[in-house]
């Protein structure tokens, strides 16, 4: 097991559409990390929705704003030692890789998955009614239908989730931090 005060940070980005499944393979993979010791932030939720992304929305520019943001404090906190785990679309290319380089430049691990559920299982899913929303036409910009999504080029793992339970997806993560050494 490794010890909270010396274990190695690292980001992981769990990027793909809406229902893809990263808020659930992020909170399974981070109760298995607390779970053996390690310093773990999973950010998401309701605090950094409030203060760090406040007033922001999905437009192009404000979602890249919100990736920046988060894709700081997740540099800072896995630097520190911290396995960050980040379930957040992050739609452009560009964005993520603005991210991925913030990393290399300290020399940071950063892991990119690609929970790549496709848009029709996603759809079905709909945990947050958005797919049945925007087909009424009451929500426009939804990410994967009428939003783009840029699927990763190079990621260090694809998830095909349609195929796995929730507890395969995360195990599959957690087998690429123990490859490397992180955990
Ligand atoms: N138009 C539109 N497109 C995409 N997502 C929408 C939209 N409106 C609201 N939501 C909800 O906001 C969550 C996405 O926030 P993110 O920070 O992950 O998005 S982004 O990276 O800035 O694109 C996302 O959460 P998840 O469903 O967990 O992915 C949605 O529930
Ligand atoms: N292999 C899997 N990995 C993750 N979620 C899955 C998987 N198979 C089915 N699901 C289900 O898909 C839904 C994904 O929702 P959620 O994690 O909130 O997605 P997102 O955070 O990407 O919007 C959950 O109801 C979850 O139980």
């Amino acid at each position: 097991m490794t010890t909270t005060a010396r274990g190695k940070g690292a980001t992981v980005w769990l990027t793909g559409l809406p229902s893809a499944g990263k808020t659930t393979i992020a909170r399974l993979l981070g109760d298995r990390l607390k779970a053996e010791g390690h310093r773990v932030e999973i950010l998401d939720g309701d605090e950094i929705r409030r203060f760090l992304i406040a007033g922001l929305g999905f437009s192009r520019a404000d979602r890249n704003t919100n990736v920046q943001r988060i894709g700081l404090v997740s540099e800072v906190l896995a630097r520190n030692g911290v396995l960050s785990v980040v379930p957040v679309i992050a739609p452009y290319a560009d964005s993520r890789e603005a991210v991925r380089r913030r990393h290399a430049a300290s020399g940071t691990p950063y892991i990119e998955v690609h929970v790549a559920t496709p848009v029709e299982v996603c759809g079905e899913r709909d945990v947050k009614g958005l797919y049945a929303r925007q087909a009424a036409g009451h929500l426009s910009g939804l990410t994967g239908v009428d939003a783009p999504y840029e699927p990763p080029l190079d990621p260090s793992l694809v998830l095909a989730t349609q195929f796995q339970t929730p507890e395969e997806s995360s195990a599959a993560v957690y087998a690429v931090l123990a490859e490397r050494g992180l955990v």
